[in-house]
């Protein structure tokens, strides 16, 4: 479990995240949502040790960020996958290459082992012959697979994604976000996605933290969304006109 307790975070005196606390369970897909500018990424640039916040524990499985040594700070980040907005693969590597860099970067293993794990996440994102191709030859939706195979082939504990959906029509974006519930089942991994897409936080989230200006305004399972009466969440979440009539048929339904 993740275990998150009174986060504090600001720049420049400026203050983005104000005393967030919540868990995260294994094996679960939790979603980070809202508006642009409420602290999702900050917060998940936290969770992965890149801001350091000004006060506040974050807990992995027992282990308070505060009381790491460096070897074990290193540890940690290398049990934690992330998929970054956009994929952040690199250009100039071959799909192989990118999957294989976290590999080289913190193990020993042999070359041939490293190329065997590298076909068997290939494999588990349903993407075969692909390995000597640069990003540039993939279509977006290949791109995030790539991506994904990247952040488990350390099998990791964690997977933190930001936006793992941007630039994806509607159907392919449903395939990742299946996938990455599949994975995440699976592996059992604590699985953390910031979002807007809200196809998504419907389909897969878990449980679903609703940020706004720093604050934690919310959270429940993509069942209590429906039925909450949260007047931030119902303008954020049904602001779309399709949105409020899946509501509506869902608590006539369920009446
Ligand atoms: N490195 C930084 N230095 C100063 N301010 C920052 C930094 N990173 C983020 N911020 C500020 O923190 C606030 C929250 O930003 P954040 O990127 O977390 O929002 P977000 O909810 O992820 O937005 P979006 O949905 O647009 O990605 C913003 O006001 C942003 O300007």
């Amino acid at each position: 479990m993740i275990e998150v307790t009174d986060l504090h975070k600001e720049f420049n005196g400026v203050p983005v995240l104000k005393g967030i606390s919540t868990s995260f369970e294994k094996g679960k897909t939790s979603m980070i949502i809202g508006q642009s500018g409420s602290g999702k990424t900050v917060f998940l640039k936290c969770l992965l040790g890149l801001f350091v916040p000004e006060k506040g524990i974050i807990c992995f499985d027992g282990r308070k960020h505060t009381e790491l040594s460096i070897k074990q700070q290193r540890q940690l980040r290398k049990e934690i996958g992330m998929v970054f907005q956009g994929g952040a693969l690199y250009d100039s590597l071959t799909v192989e290459e990118n999957i294989m860099f976290p590999l080289k970067m913190f193990t020993n293993n042999k070359p041939s082992e490293m190329l065997h794990r590298v076909n068997a996440v290939l494999k588990r994102v349903n993407l075969e012959n692909v390995n000597k191709k640069f990003p540039a030859e993939l279509s977006g939706g290949m791109q995030k697979r790539v991506a994904i195979a990247r952040a488990i082939v350390m099998n990791p504990k964690y997977l933190f994604c930001d936006e793992p959906n941007s630039g994806l029509d509607p159907i392919t974006a449903t395939v990742i976000d299946n996938l990455i519930q599949e994975i995440t089942k699976e592996y059992q991994m604590i699985t953390i996605i910031n979002s807007h897409d809200m196809n998504s936080v419907m389909e897969i989230g878990e449980k679903i933290i609703f940020l706004k200006n720093g604050i934690k305004a919310w959270e429940g399972t993509n069942k209590d969304i429906f039925k909450t009466e949260n007047e931030t969440v119902v303008d954020f979440v049904y602001s779309s006109n399709l949105f409020k009539k899946v509501r509506e048929a869902y608590l006539n339904e369920t009446k």
